[in-house]
Protein backbone atom coordinates (compact mmCIF):
# COMPACT_ATOMS: atom_id res chain seq x y z
CA UNK A 1 0.00 0.00 0.00
CA UNK A 2 1.35 3.57 -0.79
CA UNK A 3 2.80 5.61 1.90
CA UNK A 4 1.24 8.58 2.36
CA UNK A 5 3.32 10.40 4.57
CA UNK A 6 5.87 10.51 1.99
CA UNK A 7 5.76 12.34 -1.88
CA UNK A 8 8.05 11.23 -4.74
CA UNK A 9 9.42 13.49 -6.84
CA UNK A 10 11.06 13.90 -10.35
CA UNK A 11 13.35 16.74 -11.28
CA UNK A 12 14.24 16.49 -15.08
CA UNK A 13 17.93 16.71 -15.66
CA UNK A 14 18.65 18.66 -18.59
CA UNK A 15 20.21 22.06 -17.42
CA UNK A 16 17.33 24.07 -18.95
CA UNK A 17 15.39 22.61 -15.75
CA UNK A 18 17.89 23.64 -13.07
CA UNK A 19 16.67 27.02 -12.40
CA UNK A 20 13.72 24.94 -11.06
CA UNK A 21 14.84 22.12 -9.62
CA UNK A 22 18.68 22.75 -8.36
CA UNK A 23 19.23 22.16 -4.85
CA UNK A 24 15.40 22.41 -4.06
CA UNK A 25 16.24 19.34 -1.70
CA UNK A 26 17.97 21.99 0.85
CA UNK A 27 14.22 23.62 1.92
CA UNK A 28 12.52 20.57 1.96
CA UNK A 29 13.06 17.87 4.68
CA UNK A 30 13.61 14.08 4.18
CA UNK A 31 9.36 13.36 3.52
CA UNK A 32 10.45 14.51 -0.32
CA UNK A 33 12.09 11.32 -1.70
CA UNK A 34 13.57 12.87 -5.05
CA UNK A 35 14.28 11.00 -8.45
CA UNK A 36 16.18 12.60 -11.86
CA UNK A 37 15.76 11.49 -14.93
CA UNK A 38 15.27 12.47 -18.52
CA UNK A 39 11.78 13.51 -19.53
CA UNK A 40 10.18 10.39 -21.20
CA UNK A 41 11.23 8.65 -17.81
CA UNK A 42 9.21 10.88 -16.04
CA UNK A 43 6.70 11.16 -18.18
CA UNK A 44 6.63 7.57 -17.87
CA UNK A 45 6.88 7.31 -14.18
CA UNK A 46 4.00 9.81 -13.34
CA UNK A 47 1.16 8.26 -15.40
CA UNK A 48 2.12 4.94 -13.72
CA UNK A 49 2.02 6.34 -10.20
CA UNK A 50 5.48 5.68 -9.12
CA UNK A 51 6.00 8.99 -8.66
CA UNK A 52 3.52 11.55 -6.82
CA UNK A 53 4.82 14.84 -8.37
CA UNK A 54 6.96 15.78 -11.26
CA UNK A 55 8.57 17.84 -13.95
CA UNK A 56 7.32 16.64 -16.76
CA UNK A 57 7.01 17.10 -20.89
CA UNK A 58 3.73 19.33 -21.24
CA UNK A 59 2.96 17.08 -23.74
CA UNK A 60 2.98 14.35 -21.32
CA UNK A 61 0.39 16.71 -19.63
CA UNK A 62 -1.70 16.67 -22.11
CA UNK A 63 -1.65 13.15 -22.28
CA UNK A 64 -3.20 12.46 -18.95
CA UNK A 65 -4.72 15.73 -18.09
CA UNK A 66 -7.79 14.18 -16.50
CA UNK A 67 -5.81 12.28 -13.92
CA UNK A 68 -3.21 15.52 -13.28
CA UNK A 69 -2.95 18.95 -11.62
CA UNK A 70 -0.30 21.36 -12.35
CA UNK A 71 1.44 23.65 -10.14
CA UNK A 72 1.21 27.24 -10.90
CA UNK A 73 3.98 29.68 -11.69
CA UNK A 74 6.66 26.55 -12.90
CA UNK A 75 7.16 25.52 -16.27
CA UNK A 76 10.38 25.70 -18.60
CA UNK A 77 9.32 27.89 -21.62
CA UNK A 78 10.65 30.36 -24.40
CA UNK A 79 9.39 33.51 -26.23
CA UNK A 80 11.51 33.07 -29.15
CA UNK A 81 14.63 30.50 -29.80
CA UNK A 82 15.32 27.55 -26.61
CA UNK A 83 19.00 26.61 -27.82
CA UNK A 84 18.19 23.24 -26.79
CA UNK A 85 15.59 21.88 -29.03
CA UNK A 86 17.29 21.86 -31.87
CA UNK A 87 17.03 19.99 -35.42
CA UNK A 88 19.98 19.25 -37.21
CA UNK A 89 20.23 18.72 -41.29
CA UNK A 90 22.52 18.30 -44.07
CA UNK A 91 20.61 20.74 -45.95
CA UNK A 92 18.49 24.01 -45.14
CA UNK A 93 15.56 23.07 -44.08
CA UNK A 94 13.92 26.32 -46.12
CA UNK A 95 15.68 24.70 -49.36
CA UNK A 96 15.13 21.09 -49.10
CA UNK A 97 12.34 19.29 -47.20
CA UNK A 98 13.75 16.31 -45.47
CA UNK A 99 12.40 12.91 -46.30
CA UNK A 100 13.70 10.81 -43.00
CA UNK A 101 13.77 12.77 -39.45
CA UNK A 102 15.74 10.78 -37.07
CA UNK A 103 13.78 12.11 -33.61
CA UNK A 104 15.37 12.08 -29.95
CA UNK A 105 14.23 9.28 -27.89
CA UNK A 106 14.02 11.30 -25.08
CA UNK A 107 11.69 13.76 -25.77
CA UNK A 108 7.89 14.35 -26.39
CA UNK A 109 6.63 17.88 -26.54
CA UNK A 110 9.54 18.59 -28.96
CA UNK A 111 9.21 16.01 -31.33
CA UNK A 112 5.11 16.29 -31.53
CA UNK A 113 6.09 20.39 -31.80
CA UNK A 114 8.45 19.42 -34.46
CA UNK A 115 5.69 17.04 -36.10
CA UNK A 116 3.25 19.44 -36.17
CA UNK A 117 5.48 22.53 -38.07
CA UNK A 118 6.71 20.45 -40.17
CA UNK A 119 2.93 19.40 -40.99
CA UNK A 120 1.34 22.92 -41.09
CA UNK A 121 4.23 24.91 -41.67
CA UNK A 122 6.48 23.60 -43.63
CA UNK A 123 3.76 21.16 -45.44
CA UNK A 124 5.68 18.23 -45.62
CA UNK A 125 5.29 14.90 -44.26
CA UNK A 126 8.84 12.93 -43.78
CA UNK A 127 8.92 9.32 -42.14
CA UNK A 128 10.24 9.16 -38.36
CA UNK A 129 12.17 7.01 -36.49
CA UNK A 130 13.05 7.12 -32.55
CA UNK A 131 16.68 7.56 -32.13
CA UNK A 132 18.72 6.78 -29.12
CA UNK A 133 22.27 7.40 -31.25
CA UNK A 134 25.00 9.98 -31.59
CA UNK A 135 23.80 12.85 -34.00
CA UNK A 136 26.57 11.33 -36.33
CA UNK A 137 25.28 7.92 -36.56
CA UNK A 138 21.19 9.26 -36.66
CA UNK A 139 22.17 11.73 -39.35
CA UNK A 140 23.81 8.64 -41.73
CA UNK A 141 20.35 7.14 -41.71
CA UNK A 142 18.07 10.27 -41.93
CA UNK A 143 18.61 13.67 -43.70
CA UNK A 144 17.47 15.54 -40.30
CA UNK A 145 17.98 14.38 -36.85
CA UNK A 146 16.05 16.07 -33.73
CA UNK A 147 18.10 15.99 -30.28
CA UNK A 148 17.26 17.96 -27.20
CA UNK A 149 18.59 18.90 -23.86
CA UNK A 150 22.01 18.79 -23.12
CA UNK A 151 23.04 16.63 -26.01
CA UNK A 152 21.32 19.27 -28.55
CA UNK A 153 23.53 21.60 -26.88
CA UNK A 154 26.83 19.93 -26.71
CA UNK A 155 26.05 19.01 -30.82
CA UNK A 156 25.50 22.35 -31.37
CA UNK A 157 29.15 23.08 -30.16
CA UNK A 158 30.49 20.47 -31.81
CA UNK A 159 29.09 20.27 -36.01
CA UNK A 160 29.16 23.88 -36.29
CA UNK A 161 28.78 23.18 -40.58
CA UNK A 162 25.25 21.55 -40.19
CA UNK A 163 21.83 23.44 -41.05
CA UNK A 164 20.34 24.05 -37.34
CA UNK A 165 16.89 24.99 -37.02
CA UNK A 166 15.83 26.09 -32.58
CA UNK A 167 12.22 24.97 -32.80
CA UNK A 168 11.40 27.53 -30.04
CA UNK A 169 12.26 30.14 -32.47
CA UNK A 170 10.67 28.50 -35.60
CA UNK A 171 7.62 28.22 -33.12
CA UNK A 172 7.54 31.66 -32.35
CA UNK A 173 8.67 32.87 -35.86
CA UNK A 174 5.46 31.33 -37.03
CA UNK A 175 2.73 31.67 -34.58
CA UNK A 176 3.98 34.91 -32.60
CA UNK A 177 3.45 32.71 -29.30
CA UNK A 178 5.86 31.46 -26.43
CA UNK A 179 6.39 27.80 -25.95
CA UNK A 180 6.20 25.48 -22.54
CA UNK A 181 8.64 22.55 -22.92
CA UNK A 182 8.09 21.17 -19.18
CA UNK A 183 5.80 21.70 -16.68
CA UNK A 184 5.32 20.51 -13.01
CA UNK A 185 2.35 18.29 -12.63
CA UNK A 186 0.93 15.96 -9.43
CA UNK A 187 -1.46 13.15 -9.57
CA UNK A 188 -4.79 14.20 -8.87
CA UNK A 189 -5.20 11.14 -6.23
CA UNK A 190 -2.06 12.98 -4.59
CA UNK A 191 -3.67 15.40 -4.20
CA UNK A 192 -6.15 14.18 -2.48
CA UNK A 193 -4.52 12.09 -0.09
CA UNK A 194 -1.12 14.45 0.37
CA UNK A 195 -2.77 18.14 0.16
CA UNK A 196 -0.41 20.02 3.01
CA UNK A 197 2.81 17.97 1.46
CA UNK A 198 1.95 19.18 -1.87
CA UNK A 199 1.35 22.63 -1.14
CA UNK A 200 4.75 22.58 0.94
CA UNK A 201 6.14 21.45 -2.32
CA UNK A 202 4.96 24.28 -4.12
CA UNK A 203 5.87 26.68 -1.59
CA UNK A 204 9.23 25.43 -1.62
CA UNK A 205 9.82 25.10 -5.37
CA UNK A 206 8.77 28.72 -5.43
CA UNK A 207 11.02 30.26 -3.30
CA UNK A 208 14.03 27.93 -4.98
CA UNK A 209 12.84 29.36 -8.73
CA UNK A 210 13.39 33.04 -7.41
CA UNK A 211 16.41 32.43 -5.47
CA UNK A 212 17.55 30.58 -8.43
CA UNK A 213 16.27 33.38 -11.01
CA UNK A 214 18.15 36.10 -9.24
CA UNK A 215 21.23 34.27 -8.47
CA UNK A 216 22.59 31.43 -11.21
CA UNK A 217 26.41 31.72 -10.67
CA UNK A 218 26.22 28.32 -8.49
CA UNK A 219 24.21 26.72 -11.91
CA UNK A 220 26.25 28.04 -14.61
CA UNK A 221 29.14 26.62 -12.83
CA UNK A 222 28.22 23.55 -12.57
CA UNK A 223 26.94 24.28 -16.05
CA UNK A 224 30.38 24.73 -17.32
CA UNK A 225 32.02 22.19 -15.43
CA UNK A 226 29.61 19.50 -16.33
CA UNK A 227 28.93 20.71 -19.90
CA UNK A 228 31.59 22.38 -21.07
CA UNK A 229 31.08 25.94 -22.68
CA UNK A 230 31.98 29.54 -20.79
CA UNK A 231 29.70 31.71 -18.48
CA UNK A 232 29.54 34.07 -21.51
CA UNK A 233 27.35 30.71 -23.30
CA UNK A 234 25.39 29.83 -20.39
CA UNK A 235 23.98 33.35 -19.08
CA UNK A 236 22.54 33.93 -22.26
CA UNK A 237 21.14 30.38 -22.57
CA UNK A 238 19.23 30.90 -19.41
CA UNK A 239 18.14 34.56 -20.34
CA UNK A 240 16.25 32.73 -22.89
CA UNK A 241 14.28 30.45 -20.68
CA UNK A 242 11.10 31.07 -18.89
CA UNK A 243 10.25 29.81 -15.76
CA UNK A 244 6.51 30.91 -14.43
CA UNK A 245 3.72 29.75 -17.05
CA UNK A 246 2.53 33.24 -17.40
CA UNK A 247 -0.23 34.00 -19.82
CA UNK A 248 1.67 34.18 -22.76
CA UNK A 249 3.48 30.91 -22.21
CA UNK A 250 -0.26 29.47 -21.67
CA UNK A 251 -1.74 30.76 -24.89
CA UNK A 252 0.98 29.60 -26.87
CA UNK A 253 0.49 25.58 -25.40
CA UNK A 254 -3.19 26.24 -26.15
CA UNK A 255 -2.53 26.61 -29.14
CA UNK A 256 0.17 23.16 -29.57
CA UNK A 257 -2.10 21.56 -27.79
CA UNK A 258 -4.81 22.69 -30.38
CA UNK A 259 -2.41 21.49 -33.44
CA UNK A 260 -1.93 18.44 -31.73
CA UNK A 261 -5.30 17.25 -31.41
CA UNK A 262 -6.29 18.14 -34.72
CA UNK A 263 -3.13 16.10 -36.36
CA UNK A 264 -4.39 13.16 -34.03
CA UNK A 265 -1.44 13.41 -31.45
CA UNK A 266 -3.76 13.73 -29.01
CA UNK A 267 -7.30 12.43 -28.44
CA UNK A 268 -9.13 15.29 -26.67
CA UNK A 269 -8.66 18.85 -26.01
CA UNK A 270 -6.73 19.38 -22.97
CA UNK A 271 -7.81 22.05 -20.03
CA UNK A 272 -5.05 23.60 -17.76
CA UNK A 273 -5.93 22.93 -14.33
CA UNK A 274 -3.90 24.42 -11.67
CA UNK A 275 -3.52 23.45 -7.90
CA UNK A 276 -5.58 26.83 -6.78
CA UNK A 277 -8.60 25.50 -8.85
CA UNK A 278 -8.98 22.59 -6.95
CA UNK A 279 -8.49 24.41 -3.51
CA UNK A 280 -12.05 24.11 -1.99
CA UNK A 281 -13.92 28.07 -0.89
CA UNK A 282 -12.62 29.76 -4.37
C1 LIG B 1 14.08 22.81 -23.79
C2 LIG B 1 14.11 21.65 -23.24
O1 LIG B 1 12.94 21.22 -22.75
C3 LIG B 1 12.77 19.88 -22.44
C4 LIG B 1 11.95 19.26 -23.43
C5 LIG B 1 11.08 18.27 -23.15
C6 LIG B 1 10.37 17.52 -24.22
O2 LIG B 1 10.57 17.82 -25.39
O3 LIG B 1 9.58 16.61 -23.91
C7 LIG B 1 10.85 17.96 -21.81
C8 LIG B 1 11.44 18.64 -20.80
C9 LIG B 1 12.30 19.78 -21.02
O4 LIG B 1 13.46 19.63 -20.23
C10 LIG B 1 15.36 20.92 -23.09
O5 LIG B 1 15.46 19.95 -22.34
O6 LIG B 1 16.34 21.35 -23.69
Amino acid sequence: MKDISKMRMGQIIYANSWPLFYQLERSLPSTYEMIRDIPVSLNRMLASGELDVSGISSFSYGQYADDYILLPELSVGSVGEVNSILLFSKEPLEKVRPRTVSLSSSSATSVNLLKIMMQLRYDCLPEYDVSSQSLEQMLSQSDAALLIGDPAIVAARKYKQLHIVDLGAAWHEWTGLGMTYAVVAARKQAYLQQKPLLEQLHEALLINKTRNSKDLSAIINDACLQLGGDRAYWTRYFSCLQFDFNEQLQEGLALYYRYAQQLGFLSSAVPLTFLNDKLPNR
